[in-house]
């Protein structure tokens, strides 16, 4: 079975592409300047939730679209300063 814990190591490369940028796509998100960054980041949050729309409808990639729109939220959050630890918090209160 996959180990959860890939979301924390993709997490924390992405933070690493953040804090110390390389010629890569995340990095290269991220270190536009401000307002611009932030917006390219929701423009493909954006693409990525009509993409999962259509994969749901069409039975289609489901499984691919999803992961690209949690991915490119976690880029949201790394990029805001929101560490993971905050989201799975907020998961647990909420749990019954
Ligand atoms: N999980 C991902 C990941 N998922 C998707 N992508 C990239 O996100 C980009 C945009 O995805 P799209 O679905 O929009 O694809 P597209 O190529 O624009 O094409 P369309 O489907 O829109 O036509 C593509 O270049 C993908 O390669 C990712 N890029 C990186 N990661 C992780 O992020 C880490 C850091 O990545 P780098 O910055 O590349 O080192 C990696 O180690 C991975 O763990």
């Amino acid at each position: 079975m996959p180990d959860i814990n890939i979301i924390r190591e993709v997490y924390n490369t992405l933070e690493t592409r953040r804090d110390n940028p390389i010629d890569s796509y995340t990095s290269s998100l991220m270190k536009d300047d401000k307002k611009k960054a932030e917006d390219k980041i929701l423009e493909k949050i954006g693409e990525e939730s009509a993409e999962v729309i259509i994969a749901s409808k069409n039975n289609e990639n489901l499984i691919e679209e999803s992961t690209d729109l949690i991915f490119h939220n976690l880029l949201l959050l790394v990029y805001k300063g929101i560490k993971l630890d905050e989201i799975l918090e907020e998961f647990e209160k909420r749990h019954k």
